[in-house]
């Protein structure tokens, strides 16, 4: 059997909670070189044994799918009869879903050993008691636990069959987290249970409790019910939303994504929503993840917990979009660059102040060797977000990139880049070409992951004037964006020009993006007169309303909603939302805009 480990958990959980970094303390700078990093990815994705033997082990589903009735049926009489009338409408709807991932799981054990059943009892068992905040992250943990030891069990006990199983089960849990109606999930999951029983019945879910699903989920602030499974690709015929995301952009589809259709130019009845690193800081189980994963960088590469912190923010406010979980400093490290996180202060990289130390960074395309846990990443998050939900991708633009890669950190004025610029314009030239190539790569691979939409922050626009701007901020978007649409017909694009000002008329036209991103600085009536004519615009809500909460933030949210009501627009921040933000105001805003 299995320990129950909710002691030790519980108590990690709270005092991470309470005092949200002291993962950092031990330690303070955490230096991740180029091969310390990788050796501890290598450690955290060890490979499926016969993963790559999906075809014969679909074969192994249908056995599987047949065995062992008696115990899933037995173990929802004795545990779940009981209690089910006094939980809540949404619960309900939730426990559904687990049940039937229960049924399928015991199916595929049931009958080489009961007593792995006993482990499906109770954990059953552990879900039939109130929601909250706290405990779900615990019982996140101990599903974990019990998935884990249930799927070592299932492997000693029958060999690669139960990897079909487990193939089989994500296949269910994906098309319930994309809460697709009963008639969808039937014809996704019939490619591979053709001739079996139905499946509809079985999951036992409508329309209306797949939404509630959400709500529930939403309520309990996090939780959920990811990497159950090992992270194996599910055969491509499982995998439904590639096809609709490929047909998104062909616009051959209606698609059901808001903020595909607000990029595509469509004027909606509410603006869809998300934030700038609305997986972050402000909130507890973000800190709680970081804590896990041991510093920043460390968790930027590791997929399964970069995916967490990504979902994090879409469990609890079904933001309509999630972006990637990393950051712009990962494309120097790539390039070849030292880059380290200093505790309370910041990024720290080697600098780059001379054409010698431009010629000294790697080739373009070498970057992948460091960045495929990011394209892992994203193709978990494909897997798991809910169906409506569109997945953005994102690097820095070259010229906020190379500010860092020049001082070697975060400056107020970008006083060295600019100095490097003045002193030798070509070889600052050489080093903006080389990161705009490098993002290419870097962004492309992205969109072959997953990646639906592309964000390119050019965080530090602001500070470029005249024909620096258009050499170092126009022209290098305009390129990339040149480039990804080639490689990616109809790939939408934002670009965040920050602080351009006047510049950002008609910077979506020179560029070629879908939508420019709007600072909180930007006088939104101006904005909707002077840049919304040319498309989609995204953001302007100061996020230092979100610290201060109250009737402003309310007014200036629906005054926002308000202006760019006339045309395509996403509803976002001016900028990232910071760590002293309140997670309930991020609540208040939500409400101001749907109502
Ligand atoms: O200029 C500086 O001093 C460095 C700023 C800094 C960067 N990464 C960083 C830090 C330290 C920090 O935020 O405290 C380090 C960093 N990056 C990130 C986090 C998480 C958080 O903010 O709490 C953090 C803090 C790390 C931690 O202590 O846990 C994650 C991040 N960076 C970024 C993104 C993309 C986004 O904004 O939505 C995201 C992902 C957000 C998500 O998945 O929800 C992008 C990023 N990183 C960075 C920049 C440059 C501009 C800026 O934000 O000041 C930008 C672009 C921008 O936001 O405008 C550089």
């Amino acid at each position: 059997m299995v320990d129950r480990p909710e002691q030790p958990c519980h108590q990690r959980i709270v005092s991470t909670a309470l005092d949200p970094d002291a993962a950092l303390r031990d330690g303070g700078q955490h230096f991740i070189g180029g091969n310390r990093a990788a050796r501890g990815i290598g450690h955290l994705h060890p490979r499926q044994p016969g993963h790559r033997k999906e075809s014969r082990n679909s074969h192994a589903v249908f056995q599987l799918f047949h065995a062992g009735l008696n115990v899933s049926s037995k173990l929802d009489e004795r545990q779940i009869g009981a209690h089910c009338q006094k939980l809540r409408a949404t619960a309900q709807a939730r426990r559904a879903h687990d049940r039937a991932l229960g049924k399928l799981g015991n199916r595929a054990i049931g009958q080489a050993d009961e007593s792995v059943a006993d482990i499906f009892a109770r954990q059953v068992a552990i879900d039939h008691q109130p929601l909250g905040l706290q405990r779900r992250h615990v019982l996140h943990r101990m599903d974990r636990n019990v998935d884990l030891a249930r799927q070592k069990r299932i492997l000693d006990l029958a060999g690669e069959k139960p990897l079909a199983a487990n193939l089989f089960q994500r296949a269910v849990e994906n098309a319930v987290a994309g809460r697709l109606d009963d008639d969808n999930l039937e014809r996704i999951l019939g490619q591979t249970m053709r001739g079996h029983q139905p499946v509809a019945g079985l999951m036992g879910l409508s329309k209306r409790k797949h939404r509630a699903t959400r709500a529930d989920a939403k309520g309990a602030g996090g939780g959920g019910h990811l990497f159950h499974a090992p992270a194996i690709s599910p055969p491509r015929a499982l995998d439904n939303r590639d096809g609709l995301a490929m047909k998104d952009r062909q616009g051959d589809t209606m698609t059901q994504k808001t903020i595909l259709r607000a990029l595509a130019g469509e004027r909606l009845p509410v603006p869809p929503i998300w934030m700038m690193r609305q997986a972050g800081r402000y909130l507890p189980e973000y800190r709680a993840t970081r804590a896990q994963a041991g510093d920043f960088l460390s968790l930027c590469y590791n997929p399964e917990l970069a995916a967490e912190v990504t979902l994090q923010p879409i469990r609890r406010y079904g933001f309509d979009a999630a972006i990637l979980f990393a950051d712009i400093l990962l494309l120097p490290q790539a390039l070849g660059a030292d880059v380290w996180f200093v505790t309370g202060e910041g990024p720290r990289l080697s600098t780059i102040t001379e054409a010698a130390g431009v010629a000294a960074l790697k080739p373009a395309d070498a970057v992948h060797e460091k960045l495929s846990p990011v394209y892992e990443t994203l193709r978990i998050l494909r897997r798991e977000l809910p169906s409506e939900t569109t997945l953005i991708g994102f690097a820095g633009a070259p010229w906020t990139v190379a500010t860092y890669m020049v001082a070697g950190r975060g400056t107020p004025d970008q006083a060295p880049a600019h100095a490097f610029k003045a002193a030798d314009r070509v070889a600052f030239s050489a080093l903006i070409d080389k990161i705009a190539d490098a993002t290419v790569e870097y962004l492309s691979a992205q969109v072959e992951a997953g990646a639906e939409v592309i964000k390119l922050f050019d965080s530090w626009a602001g500070s470029l004037k005249g024909q620096d701007f258009d050499d170092f901020a126009l022209a290098p978007a305009k390129k990339i964006i040149a480039a990804l649409k080639a490689r990616h017909p109809g790939l939408p694009i934002i670009a965040f020009p920050r602080e351009a000002g006047p510049r950002y008329v008609g910077f979506a036209k020179a560029t070629g993006a879908d939508c420019v991103a709007l600072d909180q600085f930007t006088d939104a009536s101006w904005a909707a007169a002077e840049v919304q004519k040319d498309g989609c615009v995204q953001g302007n809500l100061d996020p230092r309303l979100l610290i201060e909460g109250g009737p402003r933030l309310v007014s200036e949210t629906k005054r926002i909603v308000e202006t760019f009501s006339q045309g395509p627009h996403i509803f976002n921040l001016g900028h990232g939302i910071t760590p002293e933000a309140d997670p309930e105001n991020v609540h208040r805003m939500i409400e101001a805009i749907r109502g």
